[in-house]
């Protein structure tokens, strides 16, 4: 099958390519003028980062190999600050390139280091998870995790370009292969039906990389985005959709000490956002939601002891303003809606809807 090329609109535009080998379109992807590339990617993987080395190389660029801690273990402070020291022994200027390969944790951390890196040079991102294709390599959005909470620093930086090898999705376990399916169900209920209607049909051809709807689903998912983050990039508005589900799921990220995968506990928290919606006179997807999540594997509820623990730490999300607390909740299906500052009876009531 030929590749796809999504041109992601705004200020400074980009590709994101999809394919089936298709890492010789690596090169094409970075700006003119680069002489020096330096790669992030997973210490653990070196089998996923060796093509994109070569292909670097071949292309006739200087290339730094820069491993990093396996998954959200290198989304801290210290891990970038070590990069950023590697980036200045390398020499790499305002005319170089970082390119970041891996899963959503990889790409996230990479687009930070490149965004904070000389006020801001280049990224290319070669996301090699279905959640990073779908979602953390597409948008701009970057950062690293504090002792505070979940993606509390980081930056916008459009990547220069984004490199979907979909032939390395069957090397990943199936619990992270369907924690990316999270995500592609979020695009389904804040914006394209169709991939709900897509997974429902048949759920366990869902989970699998070689399932009949995987290249749609994955194509909707990113045009689901690209739409949303073309038109604001920055999150003045628009973009917040995208965090349906993610107050909760990061304050349980932060609970579990990161130990709980990122879809899996954005799976919760659409439990969580689709129950505020009903208890607040909004539509009821709350069986639906519960219904095709379960379908392919992932966790709808979370311990209710819990709960004091996880109101403190979504006191820290990036959504509120002030002392007034906001969530993305839906009106209906593809229509997301804010709820502002909702009185405390209704969170903990719509919390007591998902404990097990
Ligand atoms: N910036 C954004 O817009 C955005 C959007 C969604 C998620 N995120 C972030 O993305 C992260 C989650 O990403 P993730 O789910 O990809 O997790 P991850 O990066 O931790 O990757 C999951 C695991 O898969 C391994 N892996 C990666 N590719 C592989 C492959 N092809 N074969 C075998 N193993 C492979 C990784 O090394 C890791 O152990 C979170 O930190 C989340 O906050 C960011
Ligand atoms: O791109 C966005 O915007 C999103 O909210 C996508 C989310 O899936 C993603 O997990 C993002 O990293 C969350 O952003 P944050 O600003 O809440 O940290
Ligand atoms: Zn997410």
């Amino acid at each position: 099958m030929t590749a796809t090329r999504i041109t992601v609109s705004g200020d400074s535009p980009y590709d994101v390519v999809i394919g089936s080998g298709v890492q010789a379109e690596l090169p094409g992807l970075l700006r003119p003028g680069v002489r020096t590339v330096a790669v992030v990617r997973p210490q653990g993987l070196p089998e996923l980062s060796r093509p994109v080395l070569a292909a670097l190389a071949d292309a006739g660029y200087e290339v730094a190999d820069l491993p990093v801690p396996d998954g959200e273990a290198c989304k801290t402070p210290e891990v970038a600050a070590g990069l950023w020291s590697a980036l200045g022994r390398h020499g790499l200027t305002r005319s170089d390139a970082v390119v970041g390969v891996g899963g959503g944790a990889t790409t996230d951390l990479a687009g930070f280091v490149a965004g904070t890196w000389l006020r801001g040079v280049q990224v290319v991102l070669v996301p090699t998870t279905l959640l990073a294709m779908v979602d953390a390599a597409v948008g701009g959005k970057n950062g690293i995790d504090t002792p505070e909470g979940k993606n509390l620093v980081g930056t916008f930086l459009p990547p220069a370009g984004v490199l979907c090898d979909l032939a390395v999705l069957p090397g990943l376990t199936k619990a992270d292969y369907v924690a990316g399916l999270a995500e592609v169900i979020k695009g389904g209920f804040i914006a394209d039906p169709r991939i709900l209607t897509l997974i429902e049909s048949d759920p366990e051809g869902a989970t699998r990389p070689d399932g009949p709807h995987t290249r749609e689903l994955i194509e909707r998912k990113i045009r689901v985005k690209a739409d949303v983050v073309g038109a604001d990039l920055r999150e003045q508005g628009l973009r917040e959709i995208l965090n349906y589900g993610h107050t909760l799921a990061h304050a349980i990220e932060r609970d579990e000490h990161y130990t709980i995968r990122h879809g899996e506990a954005v799976a919760i928290g659409m439990v969580y956002a689709a129950e505020l919606s009903r208890l607040s006179g909004r539509a009821d997807l709350t069986g639906r939601t519960r219904a095709v999540l379960t379908s392919v594997g992932l966790p709808v509820s979370y311990h209710a002891a819990a709960w004091p623990r996880l109101r403190e730490h979504m006191r820290l999300d990036k959504k509120n303003r002030g002392a007034k607390q906001r969530f993305v909740v839906l009106d209906d299906l593809a229509r997301p809606a804010r709820l502002e500052d909702p009185a405390e009876e209704l969170l903990e009531a719509a919390y007591k809807e998902i404990t097990r």
